[in-house]
């Protein structure tokens, strides 16, 4: 009797997982049990194994994280179709990812947020960096600042001829030191390393944690999981971490708010102090029910800082790596440089339109390092169709980048580091549609204006500079660290002086 009441139970089991709870969803791989499809990016990395199974499935599929189902999108047509030009249907964010509460205090910030929160927020740090002069001379010459900097730092490190030194982690440093100047109104430079340094080892723990699957098992409910034994310990670490983070940043918020007079019409000079005088004009205003209270400020400066500093810093460093390991790609670059440039001047905005090969440089290493394995999920606000599937209201669904930009449909022989795609039979550059790397839609990036800046004034100036080579050890050189974003492993790299 017992054996057939398993037998039963097992079949009725099997039956709800393995048929009915995927028959109306896009085909995708099986998803186990409480892992759902989590376990195989344990044995192939994120992006690879993405790539299988757009081959095997085709473009519109579902993957299971734990128990969730994610409809993920891979071509560019059906993705121009749904998240561009139907945006609304697709703005908002999973609402039962509730690790994220307890980050950022409940459904608060940018990249977490939905709805007015949401939609209030990032038009407002819109608006801020718009005024910072973002579009403008004031924000290149924010970024300047930093690229001078690092450039003097590499030159003494460097002396007369050439070293093995970091050059990522001066990028770092020196990217770090803008978003916290917009942030906070200061920068790290050297005499505040140690401070960045830590706030960057939250910052990679929290982005790295992103492709643990324990973290992704117990997403739906912390609170209930860690009552068993390992998710106790992971409960225990995690949260810890966290609460170090917190307390930095509540820290510097509170800080900032003892220095600011509130009676002055002085205009802001940073993030933080806008966000405040905004608080104390509802304030004045008898406004109290509004977005804008202080968990939304620490939400808000948490996304800004991590999402604007690990992407372009890594991004960076992959270039530094693509063009060591393309010797000619590098040679033909200086001498665009010489040609155009043909000194050791600041290199600027106004040189942009004439350097063709330099900006191909960037937009194939974005294409290339496809620094966001998985995209952020979003979710869908009401029911839709999506080649031919019903797709009801509330699904989880995401446009899959890194599997396009890595799509021989759209960019032939993906496997290969070729700036010259993104030039023109004049020479020109130009950019497709299907280069994607800050998402599209109503969630694109909201930082892209200032990370295409970034891109451009550290690249242009660093190569402009200096030649780079491999160091003496180069046996991790150009390995990969898969999380939220892909890091390069820590690496060396030989500098030179050009002039
Ligand atoms: C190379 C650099 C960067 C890349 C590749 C990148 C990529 C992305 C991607 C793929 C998304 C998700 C889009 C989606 O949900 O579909 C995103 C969102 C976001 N990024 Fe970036 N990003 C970069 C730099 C920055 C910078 C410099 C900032 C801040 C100053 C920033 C702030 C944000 C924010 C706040 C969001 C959330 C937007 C929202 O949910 O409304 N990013 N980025």
């Amino acid at each position: 009797m017992f054996a057939l009441i398993l037998a039963v139970f097992i079949f009725v089991y099997l039956f709800f997982h393995l048929y009915w709870k995927r028959k109306n969803l896009p085909p995708g791989p099986i998803p186990i049990p409480f892992f759902g499809n989590l376990h195989s990016f344990y044995f192939t990395d994120m992006d690879a194994q993405l790539q299988k199974w757009k081959k095997q499935y085709g473009d519109i599929s579902t993957l299971w994280f734990g128990g969730q189902p994610i409809i993920t999108l891979h071509d560019a047509p059906t993705i121009m179709e749904t998240f561009l030009k139907d945006g609304e249907t697709y703005a908002a964010r999973p609402n039962n990812m509730k690790w994220d509460d307890i980050i950022r205090l409940g459904r608060n910030g940018i990249v977490g947020s939905d709805g007015p929160k949401w939609r209030e927020n990032r038009r407002f740090a819109l608006h801020v960096f718009r005024n910072f002069g973002l579009g403008k001379n004031l924000m290149q010459e924010r970024v300047l600042e930093e690229v001078t900097h690092l450039i003097t730092d590499i030159t003494s490190d460097i002396k007369h001829g050439s070293k093995d030194i970091s050059i990522q982690n001066g990028i770092d440093l020196a990217v770090g030191s803008i978003i916290n100047g917009i942030t906070f109104g200061y920068r790290y430079g050297k005499e505040k390393e140690e401070e960045f340094f830590k706030v960057k080892k939250f910052a990679q723990y929290l982005i790295s944690e992103i492709a643990n699957p324990l973290f992704n098992i117990m997403n739906p409910d912390p609170e209930y999981y860690k009552k068993f034994p390992v998710c106790s310990a992971y409960y225990k670490k995690y949260t810890g971490e966290i609460q170090k983070m917190k307390d930095h940043f509540f820290n510097l918020i509170d800080k900032h708010r003892k220095g600011i007079n509130f009676d002055s019409n002085d205009e802001p000079t940073d993030f933080v102090e806008a966000y405040m005088r905004h608080q104390h004009k509802l304030k004045q205003d008898g406004i109290t029910d509004n977005n804008y209270d202080d968990a939304q400020l620490y939400a808000t400066v948490l996304d800004l800082w991590i999402a604007g500093q690990e992407t372009t810093s890594n991004t960076l460093a992959w270039l530094c790596i693509y063009l060591i390991q393309t010797p000619h790609i590098q040679q033909k670059l200086h001498k665009e440089l010489d040609d155009i440039i043909g000194s050791d001047r600041v290199i600027t905005l106004d040189d942009k339109n004439n350097l063709n090969y330099l900006n191909a440089i960037v937009a194939e290493t974005q294409r290339y390092c496809n620094l966001v394995p998985i995209n952020v999920p979003h979710r869908t606000t009401k029911a839709t169709e999506i080649r031919g599937y019903k797709i009801p209201a509330n699904t989880i669904i995401t446009h899959q980048i890194s599997t396009v930009l890595m799509d021989e449909r759209y960019f032939p022989e993906p496997e290969k580091f070729m700036p010259e795609r993104f030039l023109d039979k004049n020479g020109k550059f130009f950019q497709p549609t299907e280069l994607m790397p800050f998402g599209i839609g109503k969630r694109a990036c909201l930082g892209e204006g200032l990370a295409r800046l970034e891109l451009y004034l550290f690249t242009a100036n660093i190569f402009n500079h200096f030649k780079l080579d491999y160091p003496s050890n180069k046996t991790t050189f150009g390995n990969r660290l898969i999380g939220a974003t892909i890091t390069p492993v820590p690496f060396l790299c030989n500098v030179s002086k050009r002039f």
